[in-house]
């Protein structure tokens, strides 16, 4: 195994399908890391948001731009043969947590998109 996660493939399984899963699985660790950068670097620039709303007193949620990420969420999905449903409520998902960091800024407090601490 290398510093992935990628496990073995199940022993007594044909050979050529023991190398097409840990391919298939070396590409599914990749896209999941890119994912977990891709994550880190919007809450950086939520973040920053949060920061400017909360100096400017703004409220934290934009439900008239979330609304105009939805539509174009799912436009973007449909074209992409993905679940417009699954990309609305992912989005959905992670917009609810920006909106608790900027709720967190806005009572002066210090939200970081880091892990919780401990
Ligand atoms: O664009 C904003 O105003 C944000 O605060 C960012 C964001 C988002 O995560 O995309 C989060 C909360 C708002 O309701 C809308 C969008």
């Amino acid at each position: 195994m290398t510093n992935r996660e990628t496990a073995p493939a199940p022993e007594g399984v044909d050979e050529a399908v023991r190398d097409e899963l840990t391919r298939l699985r070396e590409s599914i660790d990749n896209i999941d890391a890119a994912l977990v950068h891709m994550l880190a670097e919007r809450f950086k620039c939520t973040q920053q948001v949060g920061r400017l709303k909360a100096a400017h007193r703004l409220p934290p949620a934009d439900p008239a731009r979330e609304a105009r990420q939805i539509t174009r969420l799912r436009q973007l999905a449909e074209s992409a043969r993905l679940d417009p449903g699954f990309a609305e409520k992912l989005l959905n998902f992670i917009i609810a947590e920006v909106i608790r960091h900027h709720e967190t800024l806005a009572q002066g407090g210090n939200a970081t998109p880091g892990p919780p601490a401990r």
